[in-house]
């Protein structure tokens, strides 16, 4: 007998002892020797290792006899036979584990093709579904949760608890040797990653005080068996571990470079790597601002949990530092790779440029090491660096529309079919070690004077729910609720009208691609929430184009703009302390909960630079800091666009107080955020210094005391100085005016006049001026119109972009309500009406049809003199 065996024997031995004493139980020993022993063993030997009870505990002795009978004689589920005599064989020419090293590991099967389907998808309320005809990986033969569509009947539980072997897949079982039992780790604890013991816990460690169920039913107890073998199955010649680099990706669901990852049939070690200087890249682009960190020190944490129920774990690691002592995320991948034996990494590719750039270092460093490397596209519904303006050309860059064009006349590689998560990810023999989540200090608090801490993230934690599920969760209800109000008031603040997914979409817990087929496939179909989808994606084509996008303005006459340096302005904004109540509350909001809606983003944006006259870049950078999505490519876009200086002007200002109209017509969202003005009456709320002194003392509002005072109150002078500095450096700068159009001209990036140059000839959109190449951008005509009389007011300028506050439709409700309540009101309906009067007899007299009723209808104020925003007739602006 090899001397192995006479070890597993002796562990056999041993164990039966245990049995004799009462310490193991029978089913756990017959469990044992398959283990130990292996299949073929334990069927010749085991009725000759238990012949002593025969004598001395004869009920124990028929037990077992009755145990291995049952077991042996006859292959009752065929599948999990050729499982484990496909395993069995792999383990004859293995030494075999001693039994302390062995079966109690949280350990799962090495195999992918393994097949381990669970009753229920991850995340409640899924309504994705994979159409049968379309060829879905997610359907392939991985472990993976099946689509909820596909299981909507079955019962709801939201962790897959019990082992649960559905079936095997025989091609698969074909291809390999490995061990195809899938097992469910959840029977099993999996260690926490985060705490420094189970850093260095190894193969071998056993928690003691976790145990396997006791098995009752013969079923269970083949089970339990297979998933002992599983335990013992890492061998010296299981496949190397892959690395699974994840980055911008926290989530299992529909996550490719996971599922390939399964696809290899290799272990797989989770790695995060934490390099905050290769996270900000050059410039100051404050890519990880202290709301953004906070963030992702949750979604870790929740991501970890994750992880663990599908048997494994996240290795955290630190890169980074000073001098010589810094290591780049490419050398720890190399350091951890050697240690590992990996001979793969897969992650989702991040499209920031300097991210894409060390990743394609990370790529071809790691190949010339014979480290297979790959990446996979999924952050956004197109690859930006995939998308072409051919056949559309160059006129409109920078608005949605001409990027929709291009990818309809572009598209490029199918966005397919969201993958389903798996429920199980095989590990390897031994975890590397990492450091504890906590030390790579993403969720730093500072301590006051006497030592306490201060909890700055206390309402971020309340307001959101950090993980992959919450994420589905809030998705469902918007699909079941708010999305019925997106389309025409997705602007108001007092309502939760839009999805708030934002945060997750910006760390990859939620992807587009599984957003965009819920949205699809919601009742309501809503067009322009699938929209934002494609203002993300072009935040990211922009920021490939232009680098410099987070700092510079695109624009160059912008850069001579003059700016305000009042720090104290600033800091009133920071802090929502600017005396004007929708912007204090909006700002308050950001600090708070680190969100706010599109609309408040737009009003607070155009208060900084149309009336403070603050440089746009230090609102991106607050927005950085404070906002949980803060996203580079979509922020710096947005903030260049209300600095004036982005490829697509605004099209409007929007008013600190009228706009409130559309966005708080009763004023619950400032008393929300600003609860010492809660006792204002509706109409005023947005305006408290117009209150009498008497309503005032009544609400308890003294300016200065309980409330700011105004940091500036000559708005419209403000914005008539804003348009004149515009007009004076586009005069300045007259190369970069486009004499025709009076439109501003853009450079253009290399690459896009490589890619587009005969095309934009043929259409004659770029102007060629020494080196450079010019192109004329969406201007705001106010800004054209301007030049012709550089001096005259904001007022007067017939294309003034200040909004007065949209018509909704709420409109008339509103109007009503104030009517009662106000004279101002009512003279403010009558005028509406007056309005409606002259323009229906205008058109009449021109032979024009009728306007569209306003009804349900955005409309903008047609002219800067009107004091309401609720005539109709003029222009439909939309804050995209
Ligand atoms: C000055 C300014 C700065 C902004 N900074 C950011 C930022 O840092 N990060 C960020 O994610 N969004 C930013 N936005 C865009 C937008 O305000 C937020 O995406 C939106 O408010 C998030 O809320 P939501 O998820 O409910 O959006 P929804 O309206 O429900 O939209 C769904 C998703 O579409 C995307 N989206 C929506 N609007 C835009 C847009 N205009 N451009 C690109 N993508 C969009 C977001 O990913 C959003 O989660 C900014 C807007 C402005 C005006």
């Amino acid at each position: 007998m090899p001397p192995s065996a006479a070890g597993d024997q002796a562990a056999v031995r041993q164990m039966l002892r245990e049995v004799l004493v009462g310490r193991e139980d029978p089913d756990s020993f017959f469990a044992m020797c398959v283990s130990v022993l292996g299949h073929q063993e334990t069927r010749s030997q085991f009725l000759a290792i238990i012949k002593p009870l025969s004598t001395a505990n004869i009920r124990l002795h028929s037990v077992l006899s009755a145990l291995y009978q049952q077991y042996f004689s006859k292959p009752e589920d065929d599948e999990l036979e050729l499982a484990l005599a496909l395993s069995l064989l792999e383990m004859k020419d293995n030494p075999m584990p001693t039994p302390n090293q062995s079966p109690l590991q949280p350990e799962v099967t090495d195999d992918p093709s393994s097949v381990l389907l669970s009753s229920k998808p991850k995340s409640q309320g899924k309504t994705c579904t994979q159409p049968q005809d379309v060829p879905c990986r997610g359907k392939s033969a991985l472990p993976v949760q099946s689509s909820s569509k596909s299981k909507e009947n079955l019962p709801e539980t939201k962790t897959h608890k019990a082992m649960h072997v559905e079936s095997a897949d025989h091609q698969s079982l074909g291809t390999s040797q490995a061990l195809r039992v899938p097992v469910s780790s959840a029977s099993f604890s999996v260690p926490n990653a985060t705490s420094k013991s189970d850093q260095t816990m190894q193969e071998g460690d056993v928690n003691p005080s976790e145990k396997p169920r006791r098995p009752k039913s013969r079923r269970q107890r083949r089970k339990a068996a297979a998933q002992q073998i599983v335990g013992l199955a890492r061998s010296p010649s299981a496949p190397p571990p892959v690395l699974l680099w994840f980055r911008r990706d926290l989530r299992l669901c529909d996550n490719p470079a996971l599922i390939r990852s399964l696809e290899l049939g290799a272990p797989v070690i989770p790695v995060f790597i934490w390099c905050p200087e290769e996270e900000e890249g050059p410039g100051v682009t404050v890519a990880m601002g202290g709301a953004c960190k906070y963030w992702l020190h949750q979604a870790l944490s929740c991501f970890c949990a994750s992880l663990e129920q599908i048997g494994s774990r996240l290795v955290f690691l630190k890169a980074g530092g000073e001098g010589n002592e810094r290591r780049s995320s490419l050398h720890t991948l190399k350091t951890l790779a050697k240690e590992t034996g990996a001979q793969t990494v897969l992650a989702n590719a991040l499209y920031e440029p300097w991210l894409k750039e060390r990743d394609d270092v990370v790529l071809s460093a790691l190949q010339k090491e014979g480290v297979d490397c790959e990446m996979f596209h999924s952050y956004c519904l197109r690859d930006p660096f995939s998308v072409s303006t051919e056949g559309v050309g160059l006129r409109g860059i920078g608005s949605v529309s001409h990027f929709m064009s291009c990818c309809r006349q572009n598209p490029g590689p199918a966005i397919g079919v969201p993958l389903d998560p798996p429920v199980s990810l095989p590990s390897p023999a031994f975890w590397p070690q990492g450091v504890a989540m906590d030390s790579i200090d993403l969720a730093r608090m500072p301590r006051r004077k006497d030592g306490t801490i201060i909890d700055w993230a206390a309402n971020i934690r309340k307001s959101w729910d950090f993980s992959e599920d919450g994420a589905h969760a809030r998705l469902e209800a918007f699909l079941h609720d708010g999305v019925y109000r997106y389309e025409k008031e997705s602007g108001r603040a007092d309502a939760p009208n839009t999805s708030s997914l934002s945060p997750y979409l910006h760390f990859g817990q939620l992807s587009p691609r599984w957003l965009l087929w819920d949205a699809k496939g919601a009742r309501c179909r809503p067009p322009k929430f699938q929209r934002k989808l494609a203002w993300r994606d072009l935040a990211y084509w922009q920021l490939t184009l232009f680098p410099d996008l987070p700092w510079e303005s695109l624009r160059p006459p912008y850069k001579a703009l003059r700016w305000s340096t009042n720090r104290s302005h600033l800091k009133a904004w920071q802090k929502g302390k600017t005396g004007y109540p929708l912007v204090d509350a909006a700002m308050r909001q950001l600090w708070l909960t680190g969100w706010m809606n599109n609309y408040m983003r737009h009003v607070v944006a155009s208060f900084l630079i149309a009336y403070l006259h603050l440089p746009w870049q230090e609102g991106y950078r607050w927005f950085q800091d404070t906002l949980v999505d803060a996203d580079v490519a979509i922020d710096a876009m947005m903030w260049q666009n209300g600095g004036m200086c982005g490829l697509d002007h605004w099209n409007f200002v929007m008013h600190p107080i009228d706009a409130a109209m559309t966005c708080d017509p009763y004023g619950s969202y400032v008393r929300k955020w600003c609860p010492e003005l809660a006792d204002l009456p509706d109409e005023l709320i947005h305006k408290p210094w117009a209150c009498p002194a008497s309503m005032l003392r009544r609400a308890g509002v003294a300016f200065g005391q309980t409330y700011p005072e105004r940091i500036v109150t000559d708005l419209e002078e403000r914005r008539s100085k804003s348009l004149q500095d515009v007009a004076l450096v586009r005069k300045q700068f007259q190369q970069y005016v486009d004499k025709r159009s009076g439109c501003d001209l853009v450079p253009l990036p290399k690459r896009l006049v490589s890619k587009t140059l005969g095309l934009s000839h043929r259409d004659g959109a770029v102007v060629t001026e020494g080196k450079e190449f010019l192109l004329p951008v969406i201007t705001r005509m106010e800004f054209k119109h301007q030049l012709e009389d550089p001096d005259a007011d904001a007022a007067s300028n017939p294309y003034n972009a200040v909004l007065k506050g949209y018509v909704s439709r709420k409109r008339d409700e509103t109007i009503a309500f104030l009517n009662e309540r106000d004279f101002t009101a009512s003279v403010m309906y009558e005028g509406a009406q007056r309005q409606e009067r002259l323009e229906r007899d205008r058109r009449r007299m021109e032979g024009l049809p009728p306007a569209p009723s306003p009804r349900g209808r955005a409309r903008r104020t047609p002219t800067a003199k009107d004091k309401f925003s609720i005539v109709p007739g003029g222009a439909i602006a939309s804050t995209n």
